[in-house]
């Protein structure tokens, strides 16, 4: 499988239409490279810390992200993960991703759970989502995480046991805590034996420099690709075989022993 993960500066200096055009046009320089699966980061629409602007820009779920993707899915013939946007659903809203198969069809969504509440008023504006996410794509079971997800194990421990053999996660982590960053996305995978595709956003958004190093690990928790600390579109192969084969060579998740 081919991956490309979209790396996307998000500068408070830009509206979302500047970052919309971008998009577009990595996506169009993707056309020819038969990408199996894209990933963009989480909230770069509206960018994770323009808080004043949330309300503004939400959609409901079947709104422009999914609208202006869907095409490029079809064009493409690769799945999207949109990244997040700001969903509105009745007087609610919420931090949502969205997963596009080939055909530009939604076949799955995701309401982040673990709002961040430091230096952060996602937690005020947003409600929490309360269901994890587990996708049947044409390349295995994928789970779907946002940002601050990746600091709780028992998210992603749940996704295994629901038969996710890869996660998706979007994000929008700052270079303040980038050796967090790579920690923890080496150790959720190795930990459940997946591999984890993490997008992130990188420039400055209210006052807030974006971390970059967008990456993809092994299930052994390998890092096999890295972004840098700049806009770019990171593509990589990856061998889904892979996580089965280790599972089988090292069974550490049949040992599992429940704690409750
Ligand atoms: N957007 C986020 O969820 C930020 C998370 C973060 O900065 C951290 O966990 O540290």
């Amino acid at each position: 499988m081919r991956a490309a993960l979209i790396q996307l500066r998000v500068s408070s200096g830009e509206v979302p239409a500047q970052r919309w055009m971008r998009v577009e046009r990595m996506l169009s320089q993707l056309m020819g490279q038969c990408v199996d699966l894209i990933l963009l980061p989480e909230l770069w629409s509206v960018g994770f810390s323009n808080f004043a602007q949330y309300r503004e820009a939400a959609e409901p779920l079947h709104g422009t992200t999914l609208l202006r993707l869907a095409p490029w899915a079809r064009k493409l013939e690769a799945h999207i993960m949109t990244g997040s946007f700001v969903e509105r659903c009745g007087s609610q809203y919420y931090n949502t991703s969205a997963l596009l198969d080939s055909r530009g069809i939604l076949t799955g969504t995701y309401r982040k759970i673990h709002l961040f509440g430091y230096d952060s008023q996602e937690r005020q504006l947003l409600t929490a989502g309360s269901q994890t996410s587990e996708v049947l794509t044409s390349y295995g079971v994928a789970g779907m995480a946002t940002c601050y997800d990746l600091r709780f194990p028992e998210q992603f421990r749940r996704m295994v046991s629901r038969s996710a053999e890869m996660f998706l996660v979007c994000a929008a982590w700052p270079k303040a805590r980038a050796e967090d960053w790579e920690l923890l996305c080496r150790a959720r995978a190795l930990e459940n034996q997946s591999f984890l595709l993490a997008c992130n956003t990188c420039g400055t958004c209210g006052g807030v420099e974006g971390g970059g190093h967008s990456m993809i690990v092994s299930p052994e928790g390998k890092i096999l690709a890295q972004a840098g600390e700049t806009e770019q579109v990171l593509v990589a192969d990856i061998d889904l075989s892979e996580t089965a084969n280790f599972r089988a060579r090292f069974p550490a998740l049949r040992d599992r022993v429940c704690m409750s």
